[in-house]
């Protein structure tokens, strides 16, 4: 649980591609409608997916990766 938007909780849990579907419902968006933006999000994705197409943008993750300022996110020390 957690008290305002963006801020500490417990657990997050963000669905972020399913095979190529595309789905907008009220509760329910695939892809993810902010995973594009977000370093800390495609920099481990194209660790592990590079070639997985993100159905809106037509672009696979190894180049939306290169597409954002990924310089805040590092590996951590010792992995
Ligand atoms: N692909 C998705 N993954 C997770 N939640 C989703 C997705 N699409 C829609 N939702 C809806 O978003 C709600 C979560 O919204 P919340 O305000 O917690 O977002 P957040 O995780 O803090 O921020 P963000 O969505 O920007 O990562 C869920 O209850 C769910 O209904
Ligand atoms: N660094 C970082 N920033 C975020 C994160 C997150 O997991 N890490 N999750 C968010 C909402 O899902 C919004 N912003």
């Amino acid at each position: 649980m957690r008290q305002e938007r963006w801020g500490p909780r417990s657990l997050d849990l963000d669905l972020l591609l399913y095979d190529d579907l595309i789905i907008d419902t009220p509760t329910l968006q695939i892809p993810h409608p902010r995973m594009q933006e977000r370093a800390f999000v495609l920099v481990p994705l194209a660790e592990i997916a590079p070639d997985w197409l993100e159905p809106i943008s037509g672009y696979v993750i190894r180049e939306l990766v290169k597409k954002v300022d990924c310089s805040d996110v590092h590996l951590l020390k010792g992995s």
